[in-house]
């Protein structure tokens, strides 16, 4: 990895000593070749005295070109040339590197250093060879579209994108085409309109529920493009390679705080501009061969369902909406009942109770990504499986279906802390009716580090499919019915009719709701991208109060 060192002298000036990668071995002659043999004398400043050969160097002055921000040519006032020593020295040259400084709980932010010189055409072979290096970095967007939903969480993602993100971008010389969204679908619509493969990725200023609409129209567009019928739960999806980014304006932001470890706006566009990505797993869901939607982080039944359902009538509260309904939610302390039917996922190498969780360069992820490959090599790809499916009937307060943790700031670990982003599977939470009393120990777990798979009425499941149908449907008339017969036939007909709560939920599927009472979900292996890395792994991951977190390299 090409590292640029700085070094520090001088009460704060800061000059090049040489440009090293970590191998003690000079960058520059494969950054522009000849720049070497200039480098060592003229760029550091013989002021007498004042180097320390010795000087340590701490991690945070050693910056990766990959986390390079910019480099520009930096105007010296006269104020700066005239004072103390400059005075002697003829004319100042200076360039400014923007690069990315770690700060707490996953946070970046955009700092700066500028780099001081009396040859003009050193700086400027600086300057160039810094360019060039940026531009041989060829996963950064050039090009972006943008969306952003004026009306999610608290209103204010016009301002973030204008105040925060859109001064990164310029910065790193991103052009972005903006579009303010005018109503609901609007951001989809316009997917199946614009020429989108001139663009190199598809930003969303918002919450999941506009990730959501984002990525629906997108995967939409490269199915249509490609002659797949999305209505075909069977057939295989063509992979989006437009990475989408997030930038945080919603009301859960459970996507970004999954993906990237904090709900921050000028993080996320660092993210972006480095080019950062992160394959997901996305859900397809389909009832009576009819595509419905496709699902990242949360499809929940029942209890998740209920508050989204209850919270959309209170929009005008903004982010309280979900603590209000979800205190009315638990109270009404409603069960449903129906039949889940899932197959294992058998390929992926994790369990949910695992105690590791997915982090950046995740070798679980990375492992199903080789397997599927060397399917693919035996052309096994398509092959559905239709064995081993296991069947459970009963009363549930919630049916979560997760294919991320879902942790977000309500929830720091989630709703499944060792879901993997691109495993090609999901965790699948049935928790069966229960007391309030459990029900709210269950909830309390998601707020602290003990452990809330470990309770009797919760059951947790990896599966790369799963269908749901309620008793309400298993008793209509209905296609599903007739399918969930072959299979649960044994089931129906052993329950007693007499105690069974035909009351419907809603589905919750990634904060935007689905009516549907049975469903087909299969977990579709990193469908699409994200500009994200994961959640990076601090050397020490429970000290998230020192000011310098260390990254393990
Ligand atoms: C006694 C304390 C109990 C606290 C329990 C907290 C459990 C929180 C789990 C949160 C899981 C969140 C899953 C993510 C869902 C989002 O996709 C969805 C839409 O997000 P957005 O579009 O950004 O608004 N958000 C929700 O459904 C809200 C769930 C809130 C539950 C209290
Ligand atoms: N201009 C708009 N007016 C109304 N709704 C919109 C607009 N743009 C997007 N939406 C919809 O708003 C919903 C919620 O958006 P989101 O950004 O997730 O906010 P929140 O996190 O507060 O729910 C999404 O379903 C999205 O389709
Ligand atoms: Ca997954």
């Amino acid at each position: 990895m090409f590292e640029v060192l700085f070094y520090i002298l001088n009460k704060g000036m800061k000059f090049i000593e040489s440009a090293l990668n970590r191998d003690g071995e000079a960058v520059f002659t494969r950054a522009a070749r000849g720049l070497m043999s200039l480098i060592p004398t003229p760029l550091v400043f013989q002021v007498s005295g004042l180097w320390k050969p010795n000087h340590v160097l701490c991690r945070e002055n050693v910056v990766p070109a990959s986390e390079i921000v910019a480099v520009e040519e930096t105007e010296i006032d006269k104020k700066q040339c005239d004072s103390g020593k400059w005075q002697k020295m003829s004319k100042l040259h200076a360039f400014t590197v923007h690069y990315i400084k770690r700060a707490r709980n996953h946070r970046w932010r955009c700092s700066e250093i500028t780099f001081w010189c009396i040859d003009e055409q050193l700086c400027n072979q600086w300057i160039q060879a810094l360019k060039e290096l940026l531009d041989s970095q060829k996963s950064r967007p050039k090009q972006l579209l943008v969306y952003i939903n004026p009306y999610g969480g608290k209103r204010q993602g016009k301002r973030i994108y204008e105040q925060k993100v859109a001064p990164l971008f310029n910065l790193a010389s991103i052009s972005a085409d903006v579009v303010i969204t005018e109503h609901a679908n609007h951001a989809k619509d316009n997917l199946f309109e614009v020429n989108i493969y001139k663009y190199d990725g598809i930003v969303c200023v918002g919450g999941d529920g506009m990730f959501s609409e984002v990525m629906h129209g997108l995967i939409g567009r490269i199915q249509k493009d490609s002659g797949i019928d999305q209505n075909n739960p069977k057939t295989p999806l063509a992979q989006c390679s437009i990475r989408i980014g997030i930038i945080p304006a919603g009301s859960t932001d459970c996507i970004c705080y999954a993906t990237v470890g904090i709900i921050d706006p000028e993080t996320s566009a660092l993210h972006i501009i480095v080019g950062d990505c992160q394959p997901l797993d996305v859900s397809s869901i389909h009832h009576n061969n009819t595509f419905l939607k496709y699902s990242v982080s949360l499809l929940g039944y029942g209890f998740y369902g209920d508050i989204l359902k209850d919270s959309e009538k209170k929009r005008w509260m903004g982010p309280m909406r979900y603590d209000f309904s979800g205190f009315k939610t638990f109270l009404s302390h409603q069960y449903y009942e129906g039949t889940v039917s899932f197959q294992p996922a058998k390929g992926t190498v994790g369990s949910p109770r695992d105690k590791e969780s997915c982090r950046t360069g995740c070798h679980i992820c990375r492992q199903t990504k080789q397997l599927e490959e060397q399917q693919k090599n035996y052309g096994f790809e398509h092959k559905e499986v239709e064995d081993e499916w296991k069947v459970i009937k009963g009363k549930f307060l919630a049916i979560n279906a997760v294919n991320m943790s879902c942790a977000c700031p309500r929830s720091p670990k989630g709703l499944s802390p060792a879901a993997h982003l691109a495993d090609g599977s999901a965790d699948l939470i049935l928790v069966r009716k229960c007391s309030r009393f459990n029900f709210l120990r269950y909830l309390v777990r998601h707020t602290n580090q003990d452990d809330q798979f470990d309770f009797p009425f919760v059951d947790v499941y990896r599966v790369k499919r799963f269908q749901f149908t309620s008793k309400h449907l298993e008793d209509n008339e209905s296609d599903i019915k007739d399918v969930g017969k072959k299979r649960f036939g044994q089931f129906c007909s052993d329950h007693p009719a007499c105690c069974c709560n035909l009351a419907n939920s809603t589905w919750n599927c990634d904060g935007e709701t689905l009516d549907s009472s049975a469903v087909e979900v299969r977990v579709r292996c990193q469908l699409v991208k994200l500009f994200a890395r994961g959640i990076e792994i601090y050397k020490d991951e429970a000290a998230y109060n020192s000011s310098s977190n260390e990254l393990l390299s």
